[in-house]
């Protein structure tokens, strides 16, 4: 309850969605008060006009329309509700113990969440209905039930499957609680945002699907909803008698009730969702488990999923060592979009390619620490390895396009991914594969073509759901669309977001241009050379970024909207890598530099705000107190 009402006053969106459901529910309630006629009874003259006694005037059967209205909201919002509930609780059963029981279980649930998936949604649901004719509302609510739960499921599937690795759900696990117990306490309660999203999501669906097949004259049409005052209205060609307000009443009820199930569905997705959660450092939602909120639920949400410490890597030359990454230290929350920015040359892919063991010779790591979760991947077998990627993360760069082999279909290519790592059945494959274009914005029949016949964005497109294929917990994307064009590649990265809610997958993404970073990311860390110089939320860096080169990266690139501005670059060159560098980096190129100071020590990172850090002595207090005390 209380956290409904913190939903609701957290969200203006939810609150207009809760306000409106509620006019509706009352409307529905409220109904025989509102209307002294039966919505069923034939006692008046046919086609009345709209006036005195009824105010949305008669059907040709004498039955007034607005008694059929404020009545027929009751069955709509049942139909909504229940299907709702009940596709939900089945979405929530499948996709739990899929990721609870995994293997065996894991694979069956899949196939049948695939096939229904795959399935056409409207056949689908009129087949089902033609099967359980003739019991009335409840028969049309099992239908839409039965057809409304694998989105839910897989969702659920994936979330669950991040929290079945969580720590209290191991150490519950090993106290020997049963899987019921583990299910119920430990894991439901982490999910109550996305289940609720889900109810509402599903019951829009319900209404909708009722309201179609009434209007195709499946199921029960003497009953009242407005669903089936459609149906009559259209069979009795109300429109042609120029009876609209027949067709418009439940047509605006439909709408205002999909709009209200809609705007709460919203309203608990901006609320749960990692993005503005990071943002509003909302870690309860997550952390809301009994098990978490009992130990330290602060803790436990804020644990990383990708978390380096003092990161040096670099190159082995014949002129001695590049030092291309130096200390870093940096996290990743779970659904975390990063964002990872600077210069060309400042160590961004180096730092990539290091964290994620894939920085070949020359390349080396020199020291530091980069564990994905409980695993250290510094540590692990070549074997080991190989199990881990892209599984468990997956890399998309710049190149990435020219992994595909172009004497393949793209479609052979996509399962060869999947197949490497034992999903085998024909039918998940074709079902995966489908779902994941979908999500990439590729069309099925793209699935048939070779490399050569798709576009440079279609190709990216492509290298972006292989990498997503086996729904690993991280992708690490370097530049992925550089090479594309800005119409493509804000696509590219609105779709790549969306697939992030949509899976709860996080998310490195580096790029040069930070204002395509801006708009995306919940965290960005602003690298220069080989150094972490600044790390805030998005939102943080844009109103208040403190680096002078960060604020100088900002000015350097136009915003995506807007008008046209020239911009200027940055002038000077960022120093070698090759030397040591014992001072501010920026120093040489730093509009504000404090000489004698900036170029005889190298600032630490402070923290200037909450989650908001800067490595620069003009934010660092022990400076301002010499300077307060100089003066
Ligand atoms: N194979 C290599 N041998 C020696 N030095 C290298 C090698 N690869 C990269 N470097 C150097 O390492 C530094 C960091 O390069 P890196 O590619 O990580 O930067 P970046 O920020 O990703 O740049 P870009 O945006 O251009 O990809 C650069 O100074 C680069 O010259």
């Amino acid at each position: 309850m209380s956290a409904g009402l913190a939903l609701l006053r957290r969200s203006p969106r939810a609150a207009a969605g809760g306000a409106l459901l509620l006019a509706l529910l009352l409307l529905a309630v409220l109904a025989p008060m509102l209307t002294p006629h039966s919505p069923t009874a034939q006692t008046f003259g046919p086609w009345l006009r709209p006036g005195g006694e009824h105010p949305l005037g008669t059907t040709p059967l004498g039955q007034d329309i607005w008694a059929q209205l404020v009545y027929g909201a009751r069955l709509t919002l049942l139909i909504g509700f229940t299907a709702g509930v009940v596709a939900t609780a089945i979405g929530t059963a499948m996709g739990l113990s899929a990721a609870y029981f995994g293997g065996r279980t894991d694979e069956v649930i899949n196939v049948v969440t695939n096939v229904f998936l795959v399935l056409p949604g409207l056949p689908l649901l009129i087949i089902t209905s033609a099967f359980l004719r003739g019991g009335g509302v409840w028969s049309i609510i099992l239908v839409i039930a039965l057809t409304g739960w694998p989105w839910g499921a897989r969702v659920l599937r994936s979330q669950a499957l991040a929290l079945r690795n969580r720590d209290f759900v191991h150490a519950a696990i090993a106290t020997g609680e049963s899987p019921a117990r583990v299910i119920f306490s430990e894991m439901l309660p982490n999910l109550a945002g996305l289940i609720a999203a889900s109810l509402f999501s599903t019951a829009l669906y319900a209404v909708l699907s009722e309201a179609g097949l009434a209007f195709l004259g499946i199921g029960d049409v003497s009953q009242v909803t407005w669903g089936t005052m459609l149906y009559w209205a259209q069979a009795k060609g109300a429109l042609l008698q120029g009876a609209w307000w027949w067709v418009a009443a439940p047509g605006l009820g439909i709408a205002l009730l999909g709009t209200a199930f809609a705007l709460v569905n919203f309203g608990i997705d901006e609320v749960t969702n990692p993005k503005v959660m990071h943002r509003t450092r909302a870690t309860r939602v997550l952390g809301r488990g009994r098990r978490a909120s009992t130990a330290a639920p602060e803790a436990e949400a804020a644990q990383p999923l990708l978390d380096l410490r003092r990161l040096s890597a670099g190159y082995l030359t014949p002129q001695g060592p590049v030092r291309a990454v130096r200390g870093v230290s940096l996290q990743v929350a779970p659904g975390e979009f990063l964002g990872l920015a600077g210069e060309s040359g400042c160590g961004k892919s180096t730092l990539a390619f290091a964290a994620t063991r894939l920085l070949e010779s020359p390349g080396v790591v020199f020291e530091g620490e980069a564990r994905l979760g409980h695993q250290d991947l510094l540590a692990l077998s070549p074997e080991e390895l190989r199990r881990v990627r892209w599984k468990d993360y997956s890399l998309v760069f710049q190149a990435s396009m020219n992994i595909l082999n172009p004497v393949l279909r793209v479609r052979e290519q996509l399962y060869d991914a999947m197949q490497a790592h034992g999903v085998v059945s024909r039918a998940q494959l074709e079902a995966r594969a489908r779902e994941l274009f979908a999500l990439v914005g590729l069309r099925e029949d793209d699935l048939q073509a070779y490399p050569h016949q798709l576009s440079g964005g279609m190709k990216q497109r492509v290298v972006i759901a292989i990498a997503l294929a086996l729904e690993p917990r991280l992708v690490v994307m370097d530049e992925p669309t550089t090479a594309l064009d800005v119409v493509v590649q804000r696509q590219i990265l609105q779709e790549i977001d969306a697939v992030r809610r949509r899976l709860g997958i996080s998310i490195v993404f580096i790029t040069h241009d930070l204002s395509l970073l801006l708009e995306m990311s919940d965290r960005i860390a602003i690298m220069y050379a080989g150094e972490v110089v600044e790390e805030a939320p998005a939102q943080e860096l844009f109103a208040g970024a403190r680096h002078p080169y960060t604020r100088k990266l900002m000015a350097a690139f136009p915003a995506l909207e807007g008008p046209r501005e020239r911009r200027e670059g940055i002038p000077g060159r960022p120093p070698s890598l090759a030397q040591d560098i014992a001072h501010c980096p920026f120093f040489e190129r730093c509009p504000s530099r404090m000489p004698g100071l900036c170029d005889a020590r190298k600032p630490a990172r402070v923290e200037v705000a909450p989650a908001h850090s800067v490595a620069c002595f003009l934010h660092s207090p022990a400076i301002k107190e010499e300077a307060h005390a100089a003066d």
